[in-house]
């Protein structure tokens, strides 16, 4: 199956390097505008690039949060990949720069919040989210994903804040995982510090990262979509039961009368411990597309036969 759904192979739409060299070439080029955003180790803001006016994302991350001097270099290596990825459903790392012991990051910007939020406002309001828009949203997460690991990119990262959304409805996978070269640990014995809910048992034991593990990871995320709450979330939890729960694949079910058996199913190739049984990026991509498809046809189907049933004024 194809990464993508457009027509355009990615590659045919990359930007030249002495292309992008001359778009994004110098930092004086960038007019850095109000605070978007702060996380940990970083400050995100909106930027116009006034070679071509286009608004864009700046990330400024200070060097020292790095570990080490290795740390560092392997950051900018990092970039350098992540900047030849090109997918429609990947937000764009279009150049980096260093400036006053600083490291500037260009970002694709994406203006109409992330998953997170979305899942939050339905939390809030007591509401489910529709299994269609399930669908539509995790089938770009899937494509967005089944290039990255076509190229050979693990995103490491995989989360609902990190699922960014634009106002046509288009999913752009963002934040791709730097967090690795930064200094303090995500958790500690006693507490769990951020949310390490979404890794998979092998990471837990230190068995490192893998592909598999970004398969681990979108399992959760589709999990989340239905439940509302990570399948592991516990309140107050400490990592010891968080690492039992995740050994174990401990989650509650999903909704049955709400979802279908095949997100249950397809949720359960992706949350399950031995990393060999889980299924691939292009497999679950699959899965996803079938399942987008069929509500897809669904929804239009009802249309029709609304408007069918509707009587016609005026005649
Ligand atoms: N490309 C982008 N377009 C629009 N907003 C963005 C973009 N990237 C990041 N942001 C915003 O900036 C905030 C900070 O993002 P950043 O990636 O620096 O940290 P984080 O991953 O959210 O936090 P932490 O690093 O602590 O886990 C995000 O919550 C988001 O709202």
């Amino acid at each position: 199956m194809a990464s993508s759904s457009s027509s355009l192979q990615p590659s045919q739409l990359l930007p030249t390097e002495s292309q992008m060299q001359a778009i994004y070439g110098k930092f004086e080029h960038m007019e850095i505008g109000k605070q978007i955003g702060k996380g940990q180790f970083s400050e995100v803001f909106r930027a116009l690039n006034n070679v071509n006016g286009e608004m864009v994302a700046m990330k400024k991350i200070q060097l020292h949060v790095m570990k080490d001097k290795k740390a560092r270099e392997d950051c900018l290596k990092e970039i350098d990949l992540l900047r030849q990825l090109n997918h429609e459903n990947v937000i764009k790392y279009y150049a980096s720069y260093i400036v006053d012991k600083d490291l500037y990051i260009v970002l694709e910007l994406a203006d109409a919040g992330d998953l997170s939020k979305l899942i939050r406002q339905f939390k809030k309001n007591h509401r489910l989210l529709p299994e269609r828009t399930i669908w539509k949203y995790f089938v770009q997460i899937c494509r967005a994903l089944a290039y990255m690991h076509s190229k050979r990119v693990m995103h490491r990262d995989l989360k609902p804040a990190n699922v960014f959304l634009t106002k046509m409805g288009v999913v752009k996978l963002g934040d791709l995982g730097l967090g690795r070269f930064f200094s303090t640990q995500t958790y500690n014995a006693h507490s769990v510090v951020g949310t390490p809910y979404y890794m998979s048992p092998e990471r837990m034991n230190s068995g490192g990262y893998n592909f598999k593990s970004d398969i681990w990871s979108i399992g959760c995320l589709l999990y989340e979509m239905a439940a509302l709450q990570s399948p592991f979330f516990g309140v107050k939890i400490n990592i010891f039961a968080l690492i039992r729960k995740i050994d174990r694949c401990e989650y509650p079910p999903i909704p049955s009368d709400i979802y279908s058996a095949q997100m249950r199913s397809l949720i359960s190739n992706c949350i399950c411990n031995d990393s060999t049984k889980r299924m691939d990026a292009q497999q679950v991509a699959m899965v996803a597309e079938q399942m987008h498809a069929y509500f897809t046809q669904q929804h239009q189907q009802h249309h029709v036969r609304r408007q069918q049933q509707t009587p016609q004024s005026g005649k």
